[in-house]
């Protein structure tokens, strides 16, 4: 589960005062997510998410991250908002920790996701990095390329532990792909310069909620930075489109990459890095997961995530050739496949 931080009944209604959110009915710890401690609570005026940033939020990233909920919201994105307190402020102090009350979204989180699922989420993904135009803040992704070794620096000893010969696996593929990543965006106009902007960069499906196969909306924006638009699509692409048995499917990747492209058609030069930026989201996954496993300690109140799933999913990723190889197919024909225009 993921409560890290208690907080106390007396402590809420107090910080409760200082907003336009009517009384305190009830509370409760959200069992869900690993990085925050999430409440639930119901007050007399409506229901809202507490959150309190725990150890990998940098306070200094949540102006940042609460701006652009609302930048999104108000660019027509459905996300939670940040609530204001009566002094204006997006921001307090609960327990210790830095914490935000956000508005609540309807929805529950798929599950078992299907390719309908996948298609929608394309779709969200590429309204979310359109809508994210014109965002006046700036955030590096920290756990881009050059994130990856000081990570891996601290997991490499203990790498062997998780499975034996993991460590030059990952040491081999770091090197390779520190090597071929492509070069931070430069502004440049140019036809092979790839589109950069705002990236959620942990689209999985617990971030993602339906009412049905309707998508009702994107939440846990707290990895979003400024990055490739493709390498988000890359970390979709592994979140959603492998099964449990470890096949990629391509039916659910043509269906991600065809509501992306309903909304927002990829560029020659996007689609040709695409197979690289989906090896560098899944080593990416697989180094958090595996400095997350090695440095929990046993009885630790949070589900600890299986590293070796991203170790199959790189290791599909380095079979692909090319973007067919997730169900890329150009623009044009993927909108008559799904029969639609950009709505
Ligand atoms: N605005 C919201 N509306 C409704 N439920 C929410 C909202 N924000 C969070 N939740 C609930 O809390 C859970 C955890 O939230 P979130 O994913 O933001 O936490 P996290 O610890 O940052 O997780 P992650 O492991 O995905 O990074 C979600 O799965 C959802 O059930
Ligand atoms: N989505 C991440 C955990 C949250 O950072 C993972 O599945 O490894």
């Amino acid at each position: 589960m993921a409560v890290y931080t208690d907080v106390t009944e007396e402590d809420l209604c107090a910080l409760l005062a200082a907003y336009d959110v009517g009384t305190l009915l009830s509370y409760k710890g959200i069992a869900e997510g690993v990085e925050n401690s999430n409440y639930l609570l119901r007050t007399s005026a409506d229901t809202f998410i507490l959150t309190l940033y725990e150890k990998r939020v940098n306070p200094d990233d949540l102006p940042f991250f609460l701006g652009l909920m609302d930048h999104l919201a108000a660019n027509g994105l459905t996300c939670p908002q940040p609530i204001r307190r009566r002094d204006g402020a997006a921001l307090s102090t609960l327990a210790g920790r830095p914490a935000a009350l956000i508005s609540f979204l309807d929805g529950a989180w798929p599950r078992k996701p299907t390719a309908a699922h996948c298609r929608e989420v394309g779709r969200a993904l590429a309204r979310m990095h359109l809508a994210g135009e014109g965002f006046a803040l700036h955030r590096e992704n920290a756990l881009s390329v050059e994130g990856w070794r000081p990570l891996w620096n601290q997991a490499s000893d203990r790498a062997d532990e998780v499975e034996p010969g993991l460590g030059a696996e990952i040491e081999a593929e770091l090197t390779r792909l520190e090597a071929a990543w492509p070069a931070p965006p430069s502004g440049d106009a140019s036809a092979d310069a790839l589109p950069a902007g705002i990236i959620h960069a942990d689209l999985f499906p617990d971030n993602v909620f339906f009412i049905g196969e309707r998508l009702s909306g994107l939440i846990d924006f707290y990895f979003a930075c400024n990055d490739l638009l493709a390498y988000d699509l890359g970390i979709a692409l592994n979140a959603w489109c492998f099964e449990a048995d470890g096949a990629f499917n391509l039916t659910k990747g043509m269906a991600l990459l065809d509501g992306y492209q309903s909304r927002r058609p990829l560029t020659p030069a996007e689609s040709d890095v695409l197979p690289l930026l989906a090896r560098g989201a899944a080593l990416r996954f697989l180094l958090t997961r595996l400095y997350d496993w090695l440095a929990t300690p046993p009885g630790a109140l949070v589900v600890k995530k299986d590293p070796l799933e991203y170790l199959r999913k790189l290791r599909f990723h380095q079979g692909v050739q090319n973007a067919s190889g997730y169900g890329l197919r150009p623009a044009a024909k993927s909108r008559q496949a799904q029969g639609t225009s950009s709505s």
